[in-house]
Parts: structure tokens; sequence; C-alpha cells
């Protein structure tokens, strides 16, 4: 079958594109020793980042600034895996490692947020198992039809102005940047699907007796450890019936302390429901074999140790084998405690059939395995989501004066910070002291004007005071701006603008009167070019409506 897809394609495929891929075929081998026995594949996940919270302003009549109006940024995209049963290779994903989301769009004014960016779903064969690439720790495992997994978040969209506005502070000239989305390695693996997992002592007849129950054509030879790669065969017996099965190379003495290649297959049959263990007749002492590898397995995997095995004496068409075989068969039903146990012979095939039969019958009524529960790690969170606001100062003695801030949290608060808008440098001020980054800066003996880095932004350290990096002219304009509104005196002592760090609620419940004066209808309009005169005047237009 697989043979048959290749050639479909190859048609298609012009020289350059085929030899393109065989090179990246042979050069993930080489770096990758166990692609060629798995299907595998790595790819770089990067969900979009979210839109760009807008500032801006209503126009009113008379006075060039209304109220802010600027709308929040849309959602950067997500990526999901999808199980698809329409696909039983990872292939495609070797042919695109990258894979990218979208950004949200931009918030705009006129309270308009920005749409977000559609998800991404990539396609995989059900049984896939994910890894991040780093740590290698299993993300999730998808199973059944249609199931799916978030392996990056798409960034959540920036506030614009109109969500900063309090009764306070009426005109705020601060947005957030949207969220960066989550970006990330994975290292994807195909599980096989197997009914009946073969297993036996090298040299046992493995291969023989699946090309003797299949169409598969194994490798088959007389001298140990012929197979290195998993065959998978399929028995047909009729009807639609059909066994799967699988001829897993290499399970030897040693095998679990990582002698020879036992180890790193092993993994891959813990699907099979039955396996099958194929015992060597001509062997010296097949009931020591027999133990050995059980012991073997047992050291290797106690849930497939645990799985229901039907055993196998081969061989029998030997003569040697065959004056032996009614003790032969009595020594294996004592070892193995149970009574399903047959000689067979699959150079001969002679009652292959019968065994297979009895196979499809005895995994039938065997219930579909859990898995054993893999340690997993959610890679559905994006960075804001993580519920620690945990940081960490470093400091180096021979560079006395710098001090980087290290943390999730904060950093990513530094990506979304519109360092052009002094209220919202001022904003993340405030969020160093929330979080007790500056107290412990001070209490590490940081100074006045020391360097604080975070991330890939410099600061002056100037404990309870806004940033000194904002322009003077700025804050001028800023003060200006000030004054000229009219504010109670206890209002403005009360200016404590509440930060909550955002698993308390902080980063998204806005208070409700912040919102005080403006419902859903929009009567108002941003100012544009052929608002003015030609002297500069604002001119009135007909179709403006007051409704307030
Ligand atoms: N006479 C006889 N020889 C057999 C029988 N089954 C397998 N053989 C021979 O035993 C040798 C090993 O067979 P394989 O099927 O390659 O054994 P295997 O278990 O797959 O061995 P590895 O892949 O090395 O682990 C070959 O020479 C086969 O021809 C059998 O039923 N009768
Ligand atoms: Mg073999």
């Amino acid at each position: 079958m697989a043979t048959e897809v290749f050639d479909a394609d190859k048609e298609q495929e012009t020289k350059k594109n085929q030899s393109r891929r065989i090179q990246s075929l042979q050069k993930t081998e080489k770096d990758d020793p166990e692609w060629k026995f798995f299907d595998t594949a790595r790819i770089h996940v990067q969900a979009g980042d979210g839109g760009t919270g807008c500032v801006a302003f209503r126009r009113e009549k008379g006075e060039a600034r209304g109220g802010p109006n600027g709308g929040r940024g849309g959602r950067g995209g997500s990526l999901y895996l999808i199980a698809d049963p329409g696909l039983n290779t990872l292939m495609p994903l070797r042919q695109k490692v990258h894979v990218k989301a979208r950004q949200g769009r931009n918030g705009q004014g006129k309270n308009r947020d920005g749409t977000s960016a559609d998800n991404i779903y990539i396609r995989v064969p059900p049984g896939t198992v994910v890894r991040d690439l780093k740590t290698q720790k299993v993300a999730g495992e998808l199973r059944e039809a249609g199931q799916k997994l978030l392996v990056a978040k798409g960034g959540r969209g920036g506030r614009g102005n109109a969500a900063f506005m309090t009764a306070r502070r009426t005109a705020p000239k601060l947005a957030e940047r949207g969220e960066p989305g989550s970006a990330r390695w994975l290292s994807v693996e195909l599980r096989l699907l197997a009914d009946v997992g073969f297993l036996g002592m090298p040299n046992a007849g493995k291969s023989t007796l699946l090309a003797a129950a299949s169409a598969a054509r194994p490798k088959i030879a007389n001298y140990p450890f012929t197979t290195i790669v998993p065959n998978l065969g399929v028995c047909d017996l009729g009807q639609g019936a059909g066994l799967v099965l699988c001829d897993i190379p290499g399970l030897i003495e040693g095998a679990s302390e990582g002698a020879g290649m036992g180890g790193a297959f092993l993994r891959h049959v813990q699907r099979c429901r039955v396996l099958l263990h194929v015992v060597d007749g001509t062997s010296e002492d097949p009931i020591r074999d027999f133990n050995i590898i059980n012991k073997e397995l047992q050291q290797y995997d106690e849930f497939l140790a645990q799985k229901p095995q039907v055993v196998v004496l081969n061989k029998i068409d030997v003569p040697e084998v065959q004056e032996r075989q009614e003790e032969l068969m009595e020594a294996l039903r004592t070892a193995t405690g149970h009574s399903r146990v047959l000689a067979i012979s699959a150079a001969t095939t002679e009652r292959v059939q019968e065994l297979m039969g009895r196979l499809r019958k005895f995994v039938n009524v065997q219930p579909v395995p859990d898995l054993p529960v893999l340690p997993e790690i959610d890679l559905s969170k994006a960075g804001l989501d993580y519920d620690s606001d945990d940081f960490e100062i470093q400091s180096d003695p021979s560079y006395p004066g710098q001090w980087r801030v290290l943390g999730e949290y904060i950093e990513q608060m530094a990506k979304m910070t519109h360092w052009e808008y002094p209220e919202a440098v001022e904003r993340f001020g405030r969020q160093l002291e929330a979080l007790g980054i500056s107290a412990e800066l001070a209490r590490r003996g940081a100074q006045d004007g020391d360097l604080i880095m975070i991330d890939q932004y410099d600061f002056d350290f100037s404990p309870g005071m806004t940033n000194v990096y904002i322009p003077p002219d700025l804050l001028e304009q800023e003060e200006k701006f000030a004054k000229s509104k009219t504010m109670k005196k206890e209002e403005e002592e009360n200016d404590q603008t509440s930060w909550r760090p955002f698993q308390e609620g902080g980063f998204l419940d806005v208070d409700v009167e912040e919102f005080v004066g403006f419902g859903e209808e929009d009567d108002w309009d941003l100012l544009e070019d052929d608002d003015f005169d030609e002297d500069g005047a604002f001119v009135y237009s007909d179709d403006e409506v007051w409704t307030s």
C-alpha cells in the first residue's frame, strides 16, 4: 500500500522536487537515528500575535478632543493539531516544518475592535503523540477522529484607550500592544497501531510468520537481528476482518539496559492488544528463551508485560522439534500458566491460519488498552495565562549597577507595553511595584539610576517614580493636558489605578465605572482631514447626529 502511494506521488513530482525530498529524508535519517524506524516529525508552530489596541478620541462639537474610543486588538490565530483518520503517516508534516497563524487585526477608533485571526488546524493521523521538543514532555495524544490539541495559543488583543478610561483620567493616551502568540518546536510521533505485536528471540521466525500471514515481505535471514525496522502486515481473514500484525525487532537480553535496539522500539507497540510470543523450537532451551524475553519485557515496561500473550512453538516442521514437541508444549503451558499455546511452522504455514483465526477472536474480546498515562504538559497557555507571576533578579558583581529581571509574566507585560505612550510606561512602572519587583530590587541594593533589563527593554531604576525615559516635552504636554481638565482634588488623591495580577482577575476585567458615560451607540467620530477647511478651522458637517 505504501509503495502505491509513493508511485502516484512520484509521477507528479518534478525530478528536482524528488531529489530534494530524498535529500531531506536522508538528512533527517542521519540527524535522528530514530527516524528510520518510526514515523516522526518536528514542526515549529507559531501562533499569531494579538492586534494592537488603538488610541483614539471622539470628536466633539467645539472641542477637538472627546472621550477615548480606541478599540481593542483582535486575538491572534491559535494552532491546533487535529486527528484525521484519512491520514496514516506524518509525511505531510515533514514537508511543511514551519506553521504560522496570522496576527489579530489592530483595534480602531469608534470603539471598533480588531477582528481575530483564524485558527489553524494541522491534520495528523490518529495515534499521534505530541511532545515539546525542548523538554521532550508529552503534551498529548490524538486518538479519536476529530480530537484536537491546542499547541500554540494566539496572543490576546491589546486593549484600546477606551478601556483605560476612569472617572479622573478621561483622556487616557495609552493602549496595549497585543500579547505575542506562543511559539515552540514540537516533536510529533505516530505510534504504530497494531492488534498483535510479535516478540521473541532473534531468529525465532517472527518475520517468517508475518510473511506467512500477510502480504508484508519483511527481511528474513538466518542470523539474529535481521529485522531492525518494525514491520506491519495485515492478515486478511476474509469478510473485511483483518488483523494488524507488528513484527517488533530487537527485544533481546539487555534491551532494558539499552543494549540492542529494543528500548527505542517498544514504546511503539504499547497499543497492541495482544502479544504473540514466538518461541524457536530448534533452540537449545526454548523454555529458557521464553523466560528471558518475559523478564526483559517486565524490566523494560510493566505495562507491556501485563498484556495477554499467545505463545507459539515455531519450526515444528523440523524433525528434532517434532520429536520433543509434546514435552515442549507441556513445559510452555506450565511456564505461561495458561492454555493459549500452539505449535506451528511459519515456514510451511502449518496451523498459521488457525493461529490467526484464534488471535482475531482473542483480540476482539480484549479491551482497547488505556495507554499508560504519560506526564503531560500544557501547551494551551499563552504567557499571561501562567499562574505564576514569579520573577527572578539576576546580577553580576562584575557589572555593578546592572540588573536583569526574569519572569514570564513581567516579560510578557513588557512586550505588550506601548513604550511611546508615557501613560503606558507609567502603568508598567506600577506593575513593577505591584509585583514587588521594585521593592526586591531596592532590597538587593539597586540604586537610583541603575540599569534594569527586562526582556529586550532597558530602564533606569527610579523607585516610586515613573519612568525617566519619557521625553521631557511629552511630560510637559501631559501635565498641561491634565491641568486643563477640571479635576476634583479628592479624586486626584485617590488616583491609585489599582493594578491586580491577571490571575486575580485584573487584566481582563475592567472596572465597570471605567466605562461610565459611554454606551454602545457611538455618535462620535474621528477627526479626518476633510473635517477642516483650508485655514485649518473645524467644519461642522450636517449629518452629525447628537443623541445626548
Ligand atoms: N524450518 C523452519 N525454519 C524457520 C521457520 N520459521 C523461520 N525459520 C527460519 O529461521 C530463520 C530466522 O527467521 P526470521 O523470520 O528471520 O526470524 P526473526 O524472528 O524475524 O529474527 P530477527 O528478525 O533476527 O529477530 C530463517 O532462516 C527462517 O527461514 C519454521 O517454521 N521452520
Ligand atoms: Mg525478523
